[in-house]
């Protein structure tokens, strides 16, 4: 019976049951979280108790699910309130950490054109639609493409000081490029130190409001260059983009290997392309198939999602205003919010959780779950 066990176990119930729901190996409170769990029977007529959870990564479109799912495995909750919110842990490298930047997620590929940018906005739009604050780096100093998805290739970040800019905000995404500061002539002949140089003024000398996840943009490739410019970003984590041609996913190996290299943690694999799916709703897979999973197994990590070659992924992303803003209703839009929770879950689950002394408000950070229940009438 739940509300015969201790403090702590009914704890751990609730924690394994939303481990459970979330097929994560476990969610787990801070030690010293206040946590108030008393027994409903003890509560006056007409008064009901909620149960506070703040979780450690956002998933805002399943959490009526999650709360049935709550409800049916711990049937003494059943006339409790549940109260769901987030609250996204730090883990972006310790080294010069960016201030009010919780978690900076690299999106990379081997290899040029395989939809790393498209990847790159509509992920930051998913993120956000699931209740993430959410910002978008473009790192490919060489072709920035992301001011052109959202739209604004012409904005210019303003500064007030002429020493530091503020983003530019999209639909409540804070987004930074090369592509605002320079014409895209200048920038593709830069070399080593110079695109090194701007990449930092990028990342330093923006006014981030405070983000659950920054996304970063990086250029294609595993080159030397590739490795400085990871190397610049204080990364948490990585999500590498392929086609399923072995031509890109070999590439794509390269890329993981970098990472790897650079102890940085891989969060998985989004095959972009991967299939063609036709008005009669028959699928054919022009690119071949069953590469990225291969991969994947390889380096002991998943594939995130796969993505169809589909003209709404192109004409949305190339007219400024990404499917998932733009559609937010489509079978598109829905395989990329799944892969914005599994990103979201991986990064508040896995990956080693650290206060930065910084950056105050960023501090709020902790990781996986915080429970409390409170009496609410
Ligand atoms: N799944 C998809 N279906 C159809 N078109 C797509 C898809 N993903 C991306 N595209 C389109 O393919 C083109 C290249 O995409 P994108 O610029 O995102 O690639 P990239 O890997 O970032 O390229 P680069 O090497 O220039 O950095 C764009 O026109 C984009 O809209």
């Amino acid at each position: 019976m739940f509300f015969s066990k201790n403090k702590r176990e009914r704890i751990q119930d609730i924690e394994q049951a939303i481990a459970d729901y979330y097929a994560v190996d476990r969610v787990y409170t801070k030690t010293d979280a206040i946590v108030v769990l008393a027994d409903p029977a003890k509560y006056a007529v007409g008064k009901k108790q909620t149960i506070e959870i703040s979780l450690g990564f956002t998933v805002k479109s399943t959490l009526e699910a999650l709360k049935n799912a709550l409800q049916q495995k711990l049937p003494n909750i059943v006339n409790c309130n549940i109260d769901i919110s987030f609250n996204v842990p730090i883990t972006q490298a310790k080294v010069a950490p960016i201030p009010n930047v919780k978690n900076v997620i690299a999106v990379s590929s081997g290899k040029g054109g395989v939809g790393k940018s498209a990847t790159s906005v509509n992920l930051a739009y998913a993120l956000q639609k699931e209740g993430a604050r959410v910002g978008i780096l473009d790192a490919d100093i060489y072709g920035p493409s992301v001011p052109i998805m959202l739209g604004n290739p012409q904005a210019h970040p303003d500064s007030k000081d002429n020493r530091t800019m503020y983003p530019l905000m999209v639909e409540g995404i804070a987004a930074n490029s090369i592509g605002y500061l320079v014409d895209g002539e200048s920038a593709s002949i830069w070399r080593g130190p110079m695109a090194t140089k701007a990449l930092k003024q990028l990342i330093y000398e923006t006014k981030w409001p405070l983000l659950d996840y920054l996304i970063v943009d990086l250029p294609p490739g595993t080159g030397d260059i590739h490795l400085t410019l990871s190397q610049q970003v204080p990364l948490s984590a990585a999500v590498i983009v392929t086609t399923p041609q072995t031509i890109a996913t070999a590439d794509a190996k390269k890329g993981i290997a970098m990472f790897e290299k650079l102890a940085i943690p891989v969060l998985g694999i989004v095959e972009n392309m991967s299939y063609f799916e036709c008005k009669c709703g028959e699928k054919s897979y022009p690119f071949s198939q069953g590469g990225s999973v291969l991969l994947a197994e390889q380096h002991g990590t998943e594939v995130l999602g796969e993505l169809p070659l589909s003209n709404d992924i192109r004409e949305h992303a190339d007219n400024g205003k990404p499917v998932v803003n733009a559609l937010p209703d489509s079978n598109v839009t829905a395989i990329y919010q799944s892969i914005a929770r599994k990103v979201s879950i991986k990064v508040g689950t896995t990956l080693q959780p650290h206060q930065l002394t910084r950056d105050k408000t960023a501090a709020e950070g902790k990781n996986g779950v915080n429970i409390q229940v409170v009496n609410k009438s």
